[in-house]
C-alpha cells in the first residue's frame, strides 16, 4: 500500500466497485464456486439481510484468507474507554466545559490513547452513542482494531491520521471527517507525529445523509463530496495482533497474517471521508438565527422520527447577514443534549473559553447560550455582512442524556469556573411596574 497513490472513490452508500488486481472481481455473481485467483468470498452485512433497500449496507470482499483464519481472544486493558450510560460516573445538571485535553507525555497509539468524555445509551441495545477524545503520538504497528460496539467518526483536530482499512486506506487532516463502519478492521498511523482528535462512537442506526425537505435536491454535504478507498492490501508477511471492543469489553488476539488482505471488494458498506470544506452552508438572509439543525452533515436516526440518535452537525466559516437580530445562538434549553468540540479558530458564542481541542456538554434541558461578551457584543454590533473565518465547531446531538466519565470530571481538563462566563448578564431591565 502506497500512501503516495491514494486513489478514492467518490459518492454516499452507492454500490462501489474497487480492485487491487484485474480480474479479482467475480463476474455475473457474488460467490462463484472458486473466487478468481483462489481467492476467499466473504460478506460484511452492517445493517440486518432485511433491512429496508434504501437503508441496506453489506460489502463483498474477497480475500486471501477469510477473517475466521485467527485464533482465541485474551482480554485487553483498555479502562479509559468505557461504553455507554453505564461507563459514565454521574450527570451533573451544570453545564460543563473542558480545556484542551493534554496529548500524554507516554507515547500511545489510537487505541490505547482514547479517552471517553462522556457517553450514552448501551452497545448491547445498539442505542446511544459516545464522545471520545484520542490523544495519541504512536502509529499502530501491525496492529489493527475491529470495533463490533459500533460505527466510528473520527473528527481530527490535531495532525493527519492515515487509516488502512480492510478496503483500503484514506488520509484525514483536521478539517476533515471519517467515518469507518462497524466491524470494518481498520489501523491508524501518525504521519504528523503527536495527534488529537474527537471520535463519535455511534451504537445505534448508520450515519446517513439528512433529507433536505424544502431545499431541495442539492445543498448541506452533497453525496459526491463524500470518498470511499480504492482496494489495496499489504504484502509484508508477520503477525498481526487484533485488538477488539466487542459488547464493552476490549479482546486481543495475534494472528499470523495481515488483515488488510483484501484483493477486491464491491458494495454499500464502506470507510468514508468528508472534507467539511465542501458543506454547501445555509443560513438566514433575513432575520432571526435559524436552528442549527441546518448545519446537520450526517444523522443516526432514533426509532421517533425526526429526534436522532446523533447527529453530526458543523459550524463551519460563513457570512453572517441577518438584520435586526441577535447573531449569535439564542439561550435555550433543549430536549436534546449537545456535546460539543472545536477543531479551530473561535466559537461565536465562547469567543474565549472554548479552545480548539476542548469540549462542551449542554445535557438535556441544561440552560446555555453565548457568554457575557459575546453577549455584549453581538447585542451592540453594527450589523454589516460579517463573516465568520477561520473557525470550525462541530456538535454531536443525541436524544440520550450523556454520562461524563471519571475522566472527564477528574481527569483534570474540567473548567469548573465554565458557568461563571454568564454570570456577567445583568438586569437591565427597564421597565417600571
Ligand atoms: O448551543 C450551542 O452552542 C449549539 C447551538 C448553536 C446554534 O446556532 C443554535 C442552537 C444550538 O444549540
Ligand atoms: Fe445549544
Amino acid at each position: 500500500m502506497n500512501t503516495a497513490t491514494l486513489r478514492y472513490q467518490s459518492g454516499f452508500a452507492n454500490e462501489f466497485v474497487s480492485e487491487a488486481l484485474a480480474g479479482a472481481l467475480p463476474e455475473g455473481r457474488n460467490s462463484p464456486q472458486r473466487a478468481p485467483h483462489d481467492l476467499y468470498t466473504e460478506l460484511l452485512s452492517g445493517t440486518a439481510f432485511t433491512a429496508p433497500r434504501a437503508e441496506n449496507r453489506r460489502t463483498w470482499l474477497y480475500r486471501r484468507q477469510p477473517s475466521v483464519v485467527t485464533s482465541g481472544y485474551q482480554s485487553y486493558a483498555q479502562a479509559w474507554w468505557t461504553t455507554g450510560a453505564a461507563g459514565g460516573i454521574v450527570v451533573p445538571p451544570d453545564p460543563l466545559r473542558w480545556s484542551p485535553f493534554e496529548i500524554p507525555a507516554e507515547a500511545l497509539d489510537f487505541v490505547d490513547g482514547m479517552r471517553t468524555v462522556a457517553a450514552n445509551g448501551d452497545a448491547h441495545g445498539q442505542t446511544g452513542m459516545a464522545a471520545h477524545v484520542y490523544l495519541a503520538s504512536r502509529s499502530m504497528a501491525r496492529r489493527a482494531f475491529v470495533n463490533a460496539d459500533g460505527e466510528m467518526l473520527l473528527v481530527p483536530q490535531q495532525g493527519r491520521l492515515l487509516l488502512t482499512t480492510e478496503l483500503g486506506m484514506l488520509e484525514v487532516a483536521p478539517g476533515e471527517i471519517a467515518v469507518i463502519p462497524r466491524g470494518m478492521a481498520f489501523s491508524v498511523a501518525l504521519p504528523d507525529g503527536p495527534s488529537r482528535g474527537y471520535v463519535c462512537e455511534n451504537y445505534g442506526a448508520h450515519f446517513r445523509l439528512p433529507e433536505l425537505g424544502p431545499i431541495g435536491s442539492n445543498g448541506l454535504a452533497n453525496a459526491r463530496d463524500f470518498l470511499a478507498p480504492t482496494a489495496a492490501f499489504e504484502t509484508a508477511a508477520g503477525a498481526y495482533e487484533i485488538i477488539k471492543k466487542f459488547g464493552g469489553h476490549f479482546w486481543s488476539t495475534t494472528q499470523a497474517h495481515t488483515p488488510f488482505n483484501v484483493v477486491a471488494w464491491h458494495g454499500n458498506l464502506v470507510p468514508y471521508k468528508y472534507n467539511t470544506a465542501h458543506f454547501m452552508t445555509i443560513g438566514s438572509i433575513s432575520y432571526d438565527h435559524p436552528d442549527p439543525s441546518i448545519f446537520t452533515v450526517l444523522t443516526s436516526p432514533s426509532d421517533t422520527p425526526g429526534t436522532a440518535n446523533c447527529d453530526f452537525v458543523i459550524f463551519p466559516p460563513r457570512w453572517m447577514v441577518a438584520e435586526n437580530t441577535f447573531r449569535p445562538p439564542w439561550y435555550h434549553r433543549n430536549l436534546m443534549s449537545e456535546f460539543m468540540g472545536l477543531v479551530y479558530g473561535q466559537y461565536d458564542a465562547k469567543p474565549e473559553g472554548f479552545k480548539p481541542g476542548g469540549a462542551s456538554l449542554h445535557n438535556c434541558m441544561v440552560p446555555h447560550g453565548p457568554d457575557t461578551e459575546a453577549f455584549e457584543k453581538a447585542s451592540t454590533a453594527e450589523l454589516a455582512p460579517h463573516k465568520l473565518d477561520n473557525t470550525l465547531a462541530f456538535m454531536f446531538e443525541s436524544r440520550y442524556m450523556l454520562v461524563p466519565t471519571a475522566y472527564a470530571m477528574q481527569g483534570g481538563a474540567l473548567d469548573g469556573a465554565y458557568a461563571s462566563c454568564w454570570q456577567g448578564l445583568k438586569d437591565n431591565f427597564k421597565g417600571t411596574p
